[in-house]
């Protein structure tokens, strides 16, 4: 992999209107190589950073986007624990994605609390966008936007699960998440690893020892550390707060 490309900003504005613009020039490279732009967004408070900006800008095929869910949780799409209903409200209500590019977890199957079958949809969904002309290993996403929990994790990856080790499955079941709600669904490692473009997004002070850790220690083994494309690109968007002990801010 590439070496992390950092970027520092003194205010979460600024932030945002650089991930617009990275956002807007990825966009536009893959419509013009794929005719499309997929995209897998995180919950947290990435989707209002993202949107923030990226929403009032002018000229963005929306058509052209197949957005999916890095992670989820297992509840009803209205919900206010439900990263869908999150970035909704924050981002997709603001913008014109088409509905059915939006691939969510398919409600129908939560009353029957059997967590296979929603993985399995899931995988389906995303079969029907990745691998409808040859098969492939795994989704190849144009870009997935990810957040960094206090403790390293990402997705719903946590420090030290065995779903760390998931090295065939696409997408996984967690049910002992130890940030509520524990029933969840995640795009496993090799999924996030095999993207084109990667951008973290973190913010705050409450971030600055974990960051350290993640960014500059080559031996970590906390999930966001984990997160090394095989041969796309990764950047990371922080606040001066969250780089303040980021040796490479300074
Ligand atoms: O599923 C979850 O529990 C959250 O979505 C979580 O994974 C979040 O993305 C990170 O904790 C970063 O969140 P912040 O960016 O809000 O700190």
């Amino acid at each position: 992999m590439s070496a992390p490309i950092v970027y520092t900003f003194p205010n979460t504005q600024e932030l945002s209107i650089s991930l617009a613009d990275l956002v807007v020039k990825l966009c536009k490279e893959s419509i013009e190589i794929r005719d499309r732009f997929t995209v897998g967004i995180s919950g947290g408070s990435l989707p209002k950073l993202l949107a923030a900006d990226l929403k009032n800008r002018q000229g963005i095929e929306w058509e052209k986007w197949e957005v999916f869910f890095c992670d989820e949780r297992l509840v009803p799409l209205d919900h206010e624990d439900s990263n869908y209903s999150l970035c909704k409200k924050e981002f997709f209500d603001h913008v014109s994605i088409p509905e059915d590019q939006i691939y969510t977890i398919n409600p129908s199957l939560l009353q029957e609390e059997d967590e296979e079958e929603i993985v399995d949809d899931y995988e389906k969904k995303l079969i029907s966008v990745f691998a409808t002309v040859n098969s492939v290993k795994f989704p190849v996403f144009d870009l997935l936007l990810l957040g960094v929990g206090p403790d390293g994790h990402t997705c719903s990856l946590f420090p030290d699960h065995p779903l760390l080790d998931e090295n065939i499955g696409w997408v996984a079941y967690i049910g002992d998440s130890p940030k509520p709600p524990p029933r969840r669904i995640t795009f496993t490692l090799p999924v996030v690893n095999h993207a084109h473009n990667i951008a973290f997004v973190a913010t705050g002070e409450g971030k600055q020892d974990v960051l350290k850790e993640i960014i500059e220690n080559s031996e970590s083994k906390l999930p966001s550390a984990l997160v090394k494309p095989v041969t796309g690109k990764l950047y990371w968007f922080l606040d001066d707060a969250a780089a303040t002990k980021l040796t490479l801010s300074k």
